[in-house]
């Protein structure tokens, strides 16, 4: 993108290069499980209460574990079992008798009758450890206290040694390098279904019918490809809005893609009323977007002529590769690359004006000093009233346990075999985060799920926080608020 297409108006930085072409349905646990031994998950949300330790919807993060790498492992990656069996003790094999990873009285719920749509989501309680295995997954485990006294022995036990300082310095400098390598290798392979993504967050496509997600069985829904094309997509009907006739959105919309074409804008600020999706009624921004999990989904449920969706990573791989998806549209969408750590970085929208910002599974991968200038930063852009969403990981995932000695970084942070690193949270910091930011919560949720290889007979748990944090509308004094200095 060239210069001529922003138009300068204060004194700002801004630089982006590649511009161009898993439950808010609060559910309640109304049956509990008691874990065993080992770790155990979640489950499922509804709309949350504010501040509760509920449950959100479905599953959870982008991927599991199978290697050392960025994102859990998608369910048919259990399949491979023996493997999985081998390379991670928190892959327990199931007692029935209790004595096994699950172990305790349970208490199993009907799955949610058919029709209760929202709730057929998330909502499969175990009460019975002895059908373990007649699921993929299970909601709202807690965990016992044995099993939360192992999970925290396993984290001293694998933070005692950590990376030397000239390879954290590297993992900084170079992050954005080992995600293009990730991209490099998995592209978009590994998309996965993000259909809990409007049942978590109805924000991204309100008064949408949900409907097509009816016609899936929930065990399916888990399972399917999350992100299809428009040509092979679950038959959603999609309305396009017309392209804004506004030069700068028409031709920053179909710049080239690629490092290459890094535009640096220095004591720069967009227009007010010159930006890619300028003439949009309702903005969304994800951060981190990768190559397009959430944003087509999005684009693809959500039909509002009014809508606009930005979304931005800081490898231009994965950009690339949005970019030419065959379901990207320049008219109702702007991916571009950007770091949200470097501050003399702008975003190219005006302060105030998004509706909704989403992060998934983006802070985790962020050093945890710079996360709250990001929030910050973010936070300004939000509109008053406008909502930043996050689903990230937690602390104790089966994720974090299974590092070994050396991997980590700092207290709770790692980096995986890969070079990409990984956080995981509590509910306490992420509040601070954004209360911080300025905003106020709405939702700040554990879900915890069992997910379990019933060929394999493993079971796997869990653990995901889910966030809703609002821009209040107006200070105290009526005005309204001021954003929070970065
Ligand atoms: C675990 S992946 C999640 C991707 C996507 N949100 C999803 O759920 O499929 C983390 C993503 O965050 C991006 N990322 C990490 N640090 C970033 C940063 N400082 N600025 C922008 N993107 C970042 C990575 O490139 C990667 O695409």
């Amino acid at each position: 993108m060239s210069p001529t297409f922003l138009r300068v108006c204060k004194t700002a930085r801004a630089s982006w290069q590649g511009m161009g072409s898993r439950k808010p349905t609060p559910r309640r646990n109304s049956a509990r499980v008691r874990p065993a031994p080992f770790p155990n998950p979640i489950p499922n949300s509804g709309p949350a209460p504010v501040g509760g330790a509920r449950a959100p919807t479905s599953t959870g993060d982008c991927r599991a574990p199978p290697c050392p790498g960025p994102f859990p492992p998608r369910l048919r990656d259990f399949r491979k079992g023996a493997w999985l069996r081998r390379k991670f003790s928190l892959y327990g094999k199931v007692s029935i008798s209790g004595s096994g990873v699950m172990a305790g009285p349970y208490t199993e719920c009907a799955p949610a009758a058919v029709g209760q749509k929202r709730q057929q989501f998330g909502s499969r309680f175990l009460s019975d450890p002895a059908r373990v295995f007649h699921h993929n997954a299970w909601d709202n485990v807690e965990w016992s206290e044995e099993q939360a006294a192992a999970a925290e022995r396993k984290v001293r036990e694998n933070s005692t040694q950590r990376v030397c300082q000239e390879k954290q310095v590297d993992y900084e400098i170079n992050a954005h390098k080992y995600w293009n390598d990730f991209y490099k290798i998995h592209e978009n392979g590994f998309f996965k279904d993000r259909h809990w993504l409007f049942t978590e967050f109805p924000e991204l496509a309100p008064g949408q019918s949900q409907d097509h997600l009816e016609d899936l069985p929930s065990d399916k829904r888990s399972e399917a490809p999350e992100c299809r094309t428009s040509e092979d997509g679950p038959g959603l009907k999609i309305e396009q809005h017309k392209c804004s006739s506004n030069s700068l959105e028409r031709e920053a919309q179909t710049a080239p893609v690629g490092e290459n074409v890094t535009q640096k804008f220095s004591h720069l600020e967009i227009c007010a009323d010159e930006f890619p999706g300028s003439s949009a009624t309702y903005r969304i921004l994800e951060v981190g977007c990768g190559v397009g999990n959430t944003v087509f989904p999005i684009l693809q449920t959500n039909n509002d002529p009014g809508l606009f969706v930005y979304c931005c990573d800081f490898s231009s791989t994965a950009i690339e590769l949005v970019q030419t998806n065959s379901a990207y549209d320049p008219c109702r969408c702007f991916a571009f690359v950007h770091d949200l750590c470097d501050e003399d970085q702008s975003y190219p929208v005006p302060t105030s004006s998004l509706d909704i910002i989403i992060l998934i599974f983006v802070l985790s991968a962020v050093v945890p000093d710079k996360m709250q200038k990001a929030i910050n930063r973010l936070s300004r852009l939000l509109k008053p009233g406008g909502m930043m969403l996050l689903r990230d990981y937690g602390r104790h995932d089966m994720a974090q346990l299974r590092f070994k000695k050396g991997q980590c970084l700092s207290e709770n942070f790692y980096v995986r075999g890969d070079g990409t690193r990984v956080y995981f949270f509590t509910q306490d910091e992420l509040d601070t985060l954004f209360t911080t930011a300025g905003l106020e919560k709405v939702q700040n949720l554990v879900d915890r799920r069992l997910q379990v290889n019933r060929g394999k007979q493993l079971t796997m748990y869990r653990v995901w926080i889910q966030c809703k944090y609002r821009k209040p509308l107006l200070s105290s004094a009526g005005s309204v608020a001021p954003a929070p200095d970065a």
